[in-house]
Order: C-alpha cells, then structure tokens, then sequence
C-alpha cells in the first residue's frame, strides 16, 4: 500500500504506535479531536491507526471545500468507507451502501419515488402523526425539563413506517413496540462495534454477546419488512381509497411493470429508508427546536410567519404549498443543520490512485468528509458560532460545497425534500403550539457523533402552551 502521497498532509499529535487511536476512543471524541486537529494542522489532516512505518490504516479527514468539491462532484470517489459495513446485515446492498454499477441502477429506479408529486401526497401524513406528537408533547408542559429526542424520535419512526411501508404503526401510542425496540438495539449495536476492537471485525465479534442479540433483533426487522412485503404483493393491505402510494407500492408497481427489482431487494431498500430517514430528520427536528428554544427573537419571528398565514389558527388544514411558504422556518431549519448536521461526517473510498492539487492520493484511501467542521469555519461562515438564520436569505449556488448537510453530487441524500418538507409541518406545529424556552440552568448539549449527530445528554427544553 503506497500512501506517499498522503505525506503531504499534516497529521497532528499521534501516538507512535497507536496513531490517533486513543484520542477517538468514543463517539464524542470524534466531534471535539476532529475539530481540534483541523483548527491547529489545516483543513485536511491524516488520521493513523497503527505504528507510524507500517500503519493499518491511514486516512484523510477534510473540512476543505475544494477537495469536498473535488469528491462529491466527481464520479470517481463513489465507494463508502469500510465502517458503512457495520450496516450490511441490516442493509444488505440497499442505496446507502452499495456501490458500482448496482448502485448507479438502483438510484436511477429509486429517483422517481421521490419525485414531488410523490412527496406532496405525503404532507397528510406529517401532519396526522405530527398531531399525535403534540398531544404527547402536553405531557411536558408545566414540567421544568422535557427531553424532546424520545418523543420526536418515535414520531419521525411513525412517518417513515407510513411512508415507506404505508403501515400505520402507532409507536408513538405504545404499539409495535419490539419493532422499536429492535430498530434501537440494530443502532445501538452498529455504534458500538465501530468504537470496540473486538466487535469491529466479524472474526472475533462472534465472541461477543452482542452477535446473538443483533441475529436476533435483525430477524425482527427483516421479518417485519418482508411480511408486509408480501401482504402487499398479496394485494391484502393497499387501502383503495387513498391514492397515496408509499415508497414500497412504487417500487412493488416499477418492479411489476418492468420486473426490476426483486423481493429481496425491494426489502433492502425499504429498509434503508427505515434506517436513512428516522433518526436523521428526528435530529434535525430536535436541535431546531433547541436552537428556537436559545434564540426568542427568532422564535418570534417564525411564529409571526406562521401567523401571516394562517392567522390565530393553530390546526389549520396544511398543503404542500403551505409548507413551501414557510420561508422563515426553512432558514432557521437550514441554519440549524449548519450548526447541528444531523449527519456529521460522511466517508468515501477511493478505488484507484486519484490526483488533488498536485497531491497523489493514493488507492485504497479513507476520506472522511466533516460536515461539522466545514459548517463551522469561520473562514466560509463569519462568527460560525452565532445562530443567523438571515445568513440563508441570498444563499447562492457558491455554498454549494461548503454547506452540504445531505452532501452534495450524485450520492447526495435521495430524501432531501421529503427530509425538509417533514421537517416543517413538525416544527411549524410545535411553534405554533407552544413557546419553547431553554431550561433553567441552561441545558448544554453533550454532541456525540453516531451515525447521526446526537446529544447524549438529551436536547431539553422547557415547553409551555401558548395562548
Ligand atoms: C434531515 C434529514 C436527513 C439528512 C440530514 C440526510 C443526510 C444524508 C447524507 C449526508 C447522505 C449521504 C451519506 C453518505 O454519503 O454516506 C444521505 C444519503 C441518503 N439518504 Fe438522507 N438524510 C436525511 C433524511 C433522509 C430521508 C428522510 C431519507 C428517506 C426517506 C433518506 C435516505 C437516504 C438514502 C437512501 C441515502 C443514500 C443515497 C445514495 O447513496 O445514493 N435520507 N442522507
């Protein structure tokens, strides 16, 4: 393995055997040692594990945008990063980690389903399961603290079980609870054995207790999927009196008209979505509300264009168009995943030598692209800090690869508008609903990068109900 090319990057503070190994040694690590190796040594940086003659494993992590550009624009550096493997047995070959030319199918089979006419007869759905999250969220109210990631991440799991499989699955009254238990348990364990020596290879996780809880858990999971797979092929679940389709009618109709796609790997792709599009928005949802919660002035101002339009209303009827009128909200969302990127760092494996400005970077690299870190330099955002929603007023195409929170290119995020458009209707309600303010003392997030960014001390806020 040649890595010369590499030299040509600083690589911080290391151990001389270990490499950077023991600054990352959990999930919290890797936001504040990232952070700090590319504010000291420049944007891009070499991570080493492994003694620094023969390393095990030598990767690039990058806060620049022109070599964020250079990848996510190209059609070369396509591959994922071998840490996407911890999700095989879950995703098999679903969209978010296949590769090559069975990758470059299924992404063309799967871009109509999230064309916006598709996306649009999904806002009845926001909405009635947003609603039932209000009505859990009055439990809160009067309480000094409320813990919001509990309660939206089960109402971003009752969207996507509507929307993906068009099961209504009432988590959020308590039902189908081994089904949520099972999709935390699957999470819980991918975090873990990328953090662990002993669970990150498959040749010794085995050993571990783990291996058997997450054979029995993913059986839970695949069965789930596959059985309502099957009752739709069956024809024994489509309500007939809606014309909404959900994601899995539209790859059943597609595969039934051209034969495309078989049951296994309709079953794949369902379950990424279930994967890719619950815990993402949830975080998305929750640090806005933390971020409404920090800044009234702002908060005024979205209640103000939630009031613009529909008056005094609280429980108007929403559409589509609504949700694209909420322009305020959408800027106070995007500068939210400025600060909080649900999805903090991407990776990406490079399969031959490739040249960067001058710089070979040889095959076989890791390149870890952090989101996180491009959002807070100051150099691309002023005072990166502050919270400036007005930041997104005139936002231009020149951003484009310096504010990139569903990454950018042809692997960018296929749910990007149906990310936004749920988003809305969840926070447009709550704002509507109750004045948010920060607990007392302050609630400080502690940030812990898993597969999506998350607050390990919960993201608490003091919820109280409006007038
Ligand atoms: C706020 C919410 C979301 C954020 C911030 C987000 C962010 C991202 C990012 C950064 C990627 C690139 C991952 C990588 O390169 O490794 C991605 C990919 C993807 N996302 Fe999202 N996502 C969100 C919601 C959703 C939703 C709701 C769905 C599905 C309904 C979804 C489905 C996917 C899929 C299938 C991919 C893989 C695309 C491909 O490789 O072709 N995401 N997302």
């Amino acid at each position: 393995q040649k890595n010369d090319g590499l030299n040509k990057f600083p690589e911080g503070p290391s151990h001389p055997l270990l490499g950077h190994l023991p600054l990352m040694t959990s999930t919290t690590d890797v936001i504040d040692v990232s952070m700090q190796l590319i504010r000291n040594h420049g944007k891009t940086v070499k991570i080493r594990i492994g003694p620094k003659i023969l390393p095990m494993r030598t990767s690039l992590l990058t806060a620049d945008s022109h070599l964020t550009e250079f990848i996510l624009s190209g059609n070369k550096i396509l591959k994922k990063t071998e840490n996407y493997q911890f999700l095989k047995h879950w995703l098999r070959k679903g969209l978010l980690i296949s590769d090559g030319d069975y990758w470059k199918r299924h992404r063309k089979i799967l871009t109509p389903a999230f064309h916006l006419e598709v996306l649009k007869e999904f806002v009845q759905v926001f909405e009635s399961v947003g609603d039932v999250l209000i009505e859990k969220l009055r439990r809160c109210e009067g309480t000094p603290s409320c813990d919001l990631h509990p309660f939206v991440t089960l109402c971003t799991l009752d969207v996507i079980c509507e929307t993906a499989m068009g099961t209504k699955m009432n988590v959020q009254s308590g039902k189908n609870s081994h089904y949520v238990q099972s999709v935390k348990k699957t999470c819980r364990i991918i975090i873990e054995r990328s953090m662990s020596t002993l669970k990150l290879t498959d040749t010794t996780f085995w050993l571990c207790r783990d291996f058997y809880t997450l054979k029995n858990e993913l059986k839970v999971l695949h069965d789930f999927t596959h059985n309502v797979i099957n009752s739709k092929k069956n024809n024994k679940s489509i309500d007939k009196n809606t014309k909404r389709l959900a994601f899995l009618d539209l790859l059943l109709k597609f595969s039934q008209d051209e034969n495309i796609l078989s049951t296994d790997e309709i079953r794949e792709e369902v379950d990424t979505f279930m994967f890719a599009g619950h815990d993402t928005t949830a975080s998305g949802i929750c640090f806005t509300l933390y971020c409404l919660a920090d800044h009234p002035e702002v908060q005024k101002q979205a209640l103000q264009e939630q009031k613009d339009l529909f008056g005094d209303e609280k429980n108007p009827v929403i559409t589509y168009p609504d949700l694209q009128n909420m322009k305020y909200l959408e800027q106070v969302i995007k500068e939210s995943c400025r600060l909080y990127p649900p999805v903090p760092i991407i990776g990406r494996y490079t399969t031959e030598d490739t040249e960067f400005d001058g710089c070979l970077i040889p095959k076989y690299t890791n390149i870890m692209l952090f989101i996180y870190g491009l959002h807070r330099d100051p150099d691309y955002f002023p005072e990166p800090e502050k919270f400036k929603p007005e930041r997104f007023d005139n936002f231009d195409g020149s951003l484009s690869y310096t504010y990139i929170p569903f990454s950018a290119g042809s692997r960018s995020c296929i749910g990007q508008k149906f990310a936004m458009l749920e988003m809305k209707s969840i926070i447009s309600k709550i704002v509507r609903h109750f004045e948010i303010k920060p607990t007392s003392p302050r609630h400080e997030v502690k940030l812990s990068a898993e597969t999506v960014l998350k607050s390990l001390n919960g993201i608490k806020v003091t919820l109280k109900k409006r007038p």
